[in-house]
Formats: C-alpha cells, sequence, structure tokens
C-alpha cells in the first residue's frame, strides 16, 4: 500500500501543500490517541464555556482545537486560520501561502458514547496583499479550495481527502505512524435506497422537505416505487463517510425551530469540504436552490442548508422545491 507522500506526489500535489497536509496531520494523530484515552484521561464531558455558536465546549473539543491550532500555527505555511472553536479567526505568518478552516470534532454529542467523531479541514490559498489579521480573506468560495478531508475516529483512524484529482481514502497505520492509501478514487454511487436526516425535526422543516421525505417513507407503495432505509450518526463525518462507501443522501434542511438560526451545519469547515469531497467521488452536493461550493461567504461561521450525496438522488430531492 502506498504512503500518503507519493500518492499526493502522483496528483501533482505542490511540497508546500505536502508539508501543510502533514502537518495537519500530525495533529490528527495525537487527538485520535487522546480520542483513545479519552475516558482514562479525564477528557470526557464539558467544559464550562460555551464557543461564539452558543454551544457548551467538550473539553475534547478544546484539546483538539488547540493541538490543530498550535500545530499550523508554528509550521510558517499558515497565513491564517479559522475554527468551529474560535470566535475570529487568527493570523499566522505573513508569508504562509495557504489558509485553513477546521473544525476540529465533528459529532460532539457523540464524544461521551463513544461513538464516531472526526476533523474536518478545508485549505484555500492565501490572498496575496492582504494581512494574516483580515478576515475578508476567508470570504473565498468552497469551489477556490485546494484540499478538503477529514479524519474519522473510528474502529480505524481513517482519512478522506482530495486535492482536486479525486477523492481517495487513507488508513492510519499504527504499526509506522504514517496514513496509507487504502482507496483510490472513490466514486459515490449515483441512486440509492438509503437517506439521514434528523427525523425529530421533521414538523419544522418546509414544505418540499416533508414531501420529499413523505415519499420516501411511502416506500414500495409510494410515488418512488421503492422501500427506503434510514440511518443518523449525529456526526456529519460518519454519515457523509457512509455515503461515500455506498451511496445515500444526507440532509440538514433548513428547520423553523429557531427562526433566527435556520440552519445548522457550517458553510466553511463543515459543507464547503465535504461538499468538495462528494463532488469530487461524482456526487452532488447543493441547497435547495444552489451549489454549496458557488456560495460566497459571508462570515466564518456561516450556516447553509445541506442536501448531498448520490447524484440521482439529490436530484430527486431538489425537484421537490421547484
Ligand atoms: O443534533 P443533531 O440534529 O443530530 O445534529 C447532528 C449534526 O450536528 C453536528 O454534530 C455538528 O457538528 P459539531 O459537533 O462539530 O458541532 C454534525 O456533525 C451532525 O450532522
Ligand atoms: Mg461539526
Ligand atoms: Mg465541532
Amino acid at each position: 500500500m502506498q504512503r500518503l507522500a507519493p500518492a499526493l506526489r502522483e496528483d501533482n500535489v505542490s511540497l508546500d501543500l505536502i508539508s501543510l497536509i502533514k502537518t495537519i496531520l500530525a495533529a490528527t494523530k495525537e487527538i485520535s490517541f487522546r480520542v483513545s484515552q479519552a475516558h482514562l484521561g479525564g477528557l470526557l464531558g464539558s467544559t464550562l464555556d460555551e464557543n461564539i455558536q452558543g454551544e457548551v465546549q467538550k473539553k475534547l473539543d478544546v484539546v483538539a482545537n488547540e493541538l490543530i491550532k498550535d500545530i499550523l500555527l508554528e509550521s510558517g505555511f499558515v497565513k491564517a486560520i479559522s475554527s468551529e472553536e474560535e470566535d475570529n479567526s487568527v493570523a499566522g505568518d505573513e508569508d504562509g501561502k495557504f489558509l485553513v478552516s477546521f473544525d476540529p470534532l465533528d459529532g460532539s454529542s457523540n464524544i461521551d458514547i463513544n461513538s464516531l467523531i472526526g476533523t474536518i479541514f478545508s485549505i484555500h490559498e492565501a490572498i496575496p496583499g492582504m494581512a494574516a489579521d483580515d478576515p475578508e480573506q476567508f470570504k473565498q468560495a468552497g469551489h477556490k479550495q485546494v484540499c478538503a478531508g477529514y479524519v474519522l475516529y473510528g474502529p480505524s483512524t481513517m482519512l478522506v481527502m482530495t486535492t482536486g484529482k479525486g477523492t481517495h481514502f487513507y488508513v492510519l497505520d499504527r504499526t509506522h505512524g504514517g496514513f496509507l492509501l487504502v482507496e483510490r478514487n472513490v466514486q459515490v454511487p449515483q441512486d440509492t435506497k438509503e437517506f439521514a436526516v434528523n427525523m425529530s425535526n421533521q414538523r419544522f422543516w418546509q414544505a418540499p422537505m416533508q414531501n420529499y421525505i413523505n415519499d420516501l417513507l411511502a416506500g414500495d407503495t409510494g410515488p418512488r416505487g421503492k422501500n427506503f432505509n434510514m440511518r443518523w450518526i449525529a456526526a456529519m463525518v460518519g454519515d457523509i463517510h457512509r455515503v461515500l462507501q455506498r451511496g445515500g443522501i444526507f440532509t440538514y434542511p433548513a428547520d423553523s425551530k429557531n427562526p433566527e438560526q435556520p440552519y445548522k451545519l457550517r458553510l466553511m469547515y463543515e459543507a464547503n469540504p465535504m461538499s468538495y469531497l462528494i463532488e469530487q467521488a461524482g456526487g452532488l452536493a447543493m441547497t435547495s436552490k444552489q451549489r454549496i461550493m458557488d456560495i460566497e461567504p459571508e462570515s466564518i461561521h456561516q450556516r447553509v442548508e445541506v442536501i448531498m450525496g448520490s447524484k440521482n438522488e439529490v436530484e430527486a430531492c431538489l425537484a421537490y422545491y421547484q
């Protein structure tokens, strides 16, 4: 099995970007270890703090954030970072070539139940002439990402990453301490019989999503003429990993639970990187109105509606909005 760096060189990834990716992965290897020892090391449970989004921070959210932030800011490769757990973007090296956005731990509610969690990251090129402490530089659409990926802390620690030459799977080999390529050019099946949505929000959705899901639930006696299965891991990394492996549609639609906040998932460090991975694997990643990666970001913690996965199923869902 091929090691990470040669696999990236085969995709003509620049040495600078390879170095940055290896830096991020060094932090995720440490997070993988801390996650495995969290119960023994007193790292389960919450801190007394909230992040800027009003969510209680788990101890592991904070530890993971510090590990990634410190290693990136010391690396010299990075001009600035933005993170779910940081109120504002944080300046790095003025000469740094890249901007990194990340969700240090996705699926935080799974931490204390020893269930799936992961780290999501998105890399853009820094804009020459803009200062490292200028938050405006993060306002770049998802189609300008040069790399996106996640590390899933599951039974195996897996890296799923794209640099624009397909989406590839790697597994952390603990015998030598590096990631090995296990599957190149993963393809999301175009059709599916599986959907992922938090059904407890059903009464708060808009009519098109209510109608779409009702038709899936009607199974082979309904207009879709086939039975659908449902899965919900409550960690986007886990749900998207399943979709990449065997197809499916994943959605976090608009809801009216809190009218101030119609969407849940964050554009910069959840929706955009996952969209890049899904599109590079032949899937579709949309809101009900447009391609996610074409959204021009307005702020680093912006939230967005998400409908992604198997191409034909995403199109079937979007038809309900027309
Ligand atoms: O609480 P719900 O509705 O199940 O939401 C689950 C969703 O929230 C998230 O956990 C949000 O991510 P964080 O854990 O990083 O805040 C997604 O990963 C997941 O898809
Ligand atoms: Mg998240
Ligand atoms: Mg998180």
